[in-house]
């Protein structure tokens, strides 16, 4: 794909993809998850980078009304390809991924439409869903509230039902309770899934979902009684200021009963609450979808930020050996390798535990279906849990992508500030990653003391089960090599994980309550969150190794991969292995010379293994990042798209710089 996009012309990266060791369609496969997914992938890649409507190159020279404007003709423009080319699902969501541009339809596709499917009933999905497959409204998902966001039991916008008319009277009481947020609300959205105090009988009922219709279908005017806008500039340039997140008041604005999302909770004609025998926390659904998708999500951002700092690492040059020999490329670089390589070895981590929880997800969707529940808690643990830990990890590694490119880095032109911006609020929306991370410990908590009463724990904690062995065991690594043993690996991080449970277990207990021990040891037991998550995540890529993988050397590239992700993190949180005596002093050194050597082995394949993400020019956006390694010619192309040098002499020339250098001038002369 991507040589097809570079066209034939001097590939300056050529001795690089020379040295690699593996096939590279293979490891395509390996990251894309099938043939067919990576044939998919590459036509609607290129049905984009095609398409003069899709161009981005000028993006972060945009006003924001240009860029918002931009926003909804590339919207509008995907739709009727979409319609006119028959995109299955499939591909219209790829579509929408490589026009790379946060808009309105995200909202629409991924939470207005998920909270009716889990929330309405059959009647309800027919009848709005019916209009929102067409396109014939445009929904967002109003749930966070200015003064609330994380604590959702602690929204204020009301719904009191009103049973002499059959309606429920949607009401924004204080400034507070303005919903502020919401994407696509601010100019764009027609309906929005509202979430609101259901107040029935003169009883609060805490929250529960409403559909309500937001602006004519004839002329977009708001209708009465909403008072609806844009909430104002964000992070960076271009970046999410492409969509209009809104802030919405409502004015005891009626809507019909029959509104109310009814498949968790019914209020009768008559205004008696009803609630049925699916668990209330149901109403989070969407949340558990929309976290899951966002770990794919961290894996895509992660590897284009890391692919940019791959090719350019290759082809920028910086100091000679002392023989006056010829200049080092700068990935070559020790250090330049033992930063950047544990990024590239998490990408492959996140895409492949992403695809794990995308089974996990719909496996429990299964379930539920069937009214089987037990599955749920683990769900919402996982996706919290990685969520978290992808996007946090993620905001990181671009950051450091962009010291790693070095000046250069800082420019839009290399595609890493926009990058930043864009996926940095994924640390937050969905739920903020300590918040999250404090429900993944919450579940820890209850699980340790399961196992404690004797429950045989199951799914991700199913390691918990092993505590006598876990709880005193000693690594029996006992040289570099050693450490190449997925087995050795897994049980240092399964160890770490329970004892770091275990000890915040023990804490919690000495505590007046159990609340007072939870919120003393809220530090730690993000740790030990953390702990668990990174868990889960190399021990998904270690299962990933045990499938059948084609290709020459791609497994081969994979575990070495696999070792870096799990001994990178064994260095960093040494600590973490030490206190709780999972590994000594010693094996942690000797993970740290494995790694070195591993970092030596994946040096020549570096430029091969950003090649397999397959990203096209167009869709990376970035001139250190092209495919043919032709940077400097880029970047100097780009200098001149500027606004500021569509003149020679730049406006404000007369005004301020002339008088002033004629000012100074004169007083010299004097
Ligand atoms: C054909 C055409 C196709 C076109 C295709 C186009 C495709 C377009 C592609 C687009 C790609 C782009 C994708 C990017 C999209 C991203 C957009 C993001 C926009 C952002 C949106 C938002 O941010 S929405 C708002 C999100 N808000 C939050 O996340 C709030 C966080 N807070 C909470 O979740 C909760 O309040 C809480 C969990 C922190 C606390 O809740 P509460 O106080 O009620 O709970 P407790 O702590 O007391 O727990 C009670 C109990 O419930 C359990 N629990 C909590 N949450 C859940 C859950 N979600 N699921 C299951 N269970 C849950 C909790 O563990 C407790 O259990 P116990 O057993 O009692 O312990
Ligand atoms: C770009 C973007 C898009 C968004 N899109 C939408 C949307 O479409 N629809 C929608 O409804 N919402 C949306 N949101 C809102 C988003 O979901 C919330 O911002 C998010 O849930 C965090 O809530 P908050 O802003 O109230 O943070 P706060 O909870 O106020 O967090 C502030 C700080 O307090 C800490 N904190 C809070 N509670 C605790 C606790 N219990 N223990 C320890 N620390 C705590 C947090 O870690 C954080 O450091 C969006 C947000 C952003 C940034």
């Amino acid at each position: 794909m991507a040589a097809a996009d570079w066209g034939g012309k001097a590939d300056h990266l050529a001795g690089e993809r020379a040295t690699a060791q593996f096939d590279v369609d293979g490891m395509k496969v390996a990251w894309a998850g099938s043939r067919h997914a990576v044939e998919v992938a590459d036509r609607m890649a290129c049905l984009v980078a095609s398409d003069p409507v899709f161009r981005k190159d000028t993006r972060t020279m945009l006003s924001r009304k240009e860029l918002f404007k931009d926003t909804l003709k590339k919207a509008a423009h995907a739709w009727k390809r979409t319609v006119e080319l028959h995109l299955t699902e499939e591909e219209a969501n790829l579509l929408r991924l490589y026009i790379d541009q946060p808009g309105y339809v995200d909202l629409h596709w991924v939470m207005f439409v998920p909270a009716i499917k889990g929330q309405g009933t059959e009647e309800q999905q027919k009848k709005w869903l019916t209009m929102a497959y067409k396109f014939q409204i445009i929904g967002t998902y109003a749930q966070t509230e200015l003064g609330h966001g994380s604590n959702v039991q602690g929204l204020e916008t009301t719904a009191t039902f009103d049973p002499s008319t059959d309606e429920f009277i949607m009401h924004s009481p204080t400034l507070t309770s303005s919903k502020w947020w919401p994407g696509g609300l601010g100019k764009t959205s027609t309906h929005a899934v509202v979430y609101a105090r259901l107040i029935t009988e003169g009883k609060d009922y805490g929250i529960h979902g409403f559909i309500m219709q937001l602006r004519s279908l004839d002329d977009h005017s708001p209708l009465p009684g909403i008072t609806i806008g844009d909430i104002g500039g964000k992070f960076g340039s271009g970046a999410y200021n492409s969509m209009d997140n809104g802030v919405m008041r409502l004015d005891h604005v009626r809507i019909p009963r029959d509104q109310m999302l009814m498949r968790l909770a019914q209020v009768t004609r008559e205004g008696k609450y009803v609630h049925s025998d699916v668990p209330k926390q149901l109403l989070y659904g969407t949340m558990v979808y929309v976290r899951q998708t966002i770990v794919a999500d961290a894996s895509r951002a992660l590897s284009r930020a890391v692919c940019i700092a791959v090719r350019y690492g290759a082809i920028r040059k910086q100091f000679g050996s002392k023989a006056g020999g010829p200049e080092t490329q700068v990935l070559n670089y020790k250090t330049q390798q033992s930063r950047l390589f544990p990024f590239l070895a998490s990408a492959y981590a996140f895409r492949f535990v992403g695809q794990w929880l995308k089974w996990l997800y719909t496996d429990v969707t299964q379930k539920l279906e069937s009214k089987d529940f037990s599955t749920l808690p683990e769900a919402h643990a996982c996706t919290a849990g990685l969520k978290s830990v992808t996007t946090s990890a993620t905001a990181d590694a671009i950051e450091e992508c962009q010291k790693l490119c070095g000046g250069h880095g800082y420019l839009n032109s290399s595609g890493l500030p926009e990058l930043f911006a864009v996926n940095l609020p994924a640390c937050t929306y969905e739920g903020d990653n300590v918040v999250l991370l404090l429900q993944v410990a919450r579940f820890l908590m209850k699980t340790v003391s399961q196992v404690a009463s004797g429950k045989q724990p199951v799914g991700t904690t199913a390691y918990m089960g092993n505590i006598q062995h876990l709880m005193q065991c000693k690594s029996v690594v006992n040289t570099v090599e050693d450490w190449l043993n997925p087995a050795a690996i897994k049980e240092v991080f399964e160890a770490r994980a329970l004892r770091m449970a275990v000890n915040c277990a023990q804490n919690i207990s000495k505590a007046p309550s159990q609340e007072e021990g939870f919120s003393e040891l809220s530090p730690d037991l993000v740790e030990a969150a953390v702990a668990h998550v990174q868990l889960i995540i190399v021990t998904k890529f270690i299962e990933k190794l045990q499938e059948d993988i084609l290709g020459h050397g791609v497994k081969e590239q994979l575990q070495k991969l696999c070792g870096i992700y799990a001994l990178h993190l064994i260095h960093k949180h040494l600590g973490d292995f030490l206190s709780t005596g999972c590994v000594t002093a010693r094996q942690g050194s000797l993970a740290n010379e494995r790694l070195g050597k591993l970092y030596a082995q994946v040096r020549p394949n570096a430029v091969a293994l950003v090649d397999a993400f397959d990203y096209t020019d167009h869709y990376l956006g970035s001139a250190l990042g092209r495919y043919d390694g032709d940077v400097y010619s880029a970047l100097y192309k780009e200098a001149w798209k500027d606004p500021l040098n569509e003149t020679v002499v730049p406006d404000g020339y007369q005004e301020h710089l002339r008088p002033l250098l004629k000012q100074q001038l004169k007083l010299s002369r004097l």
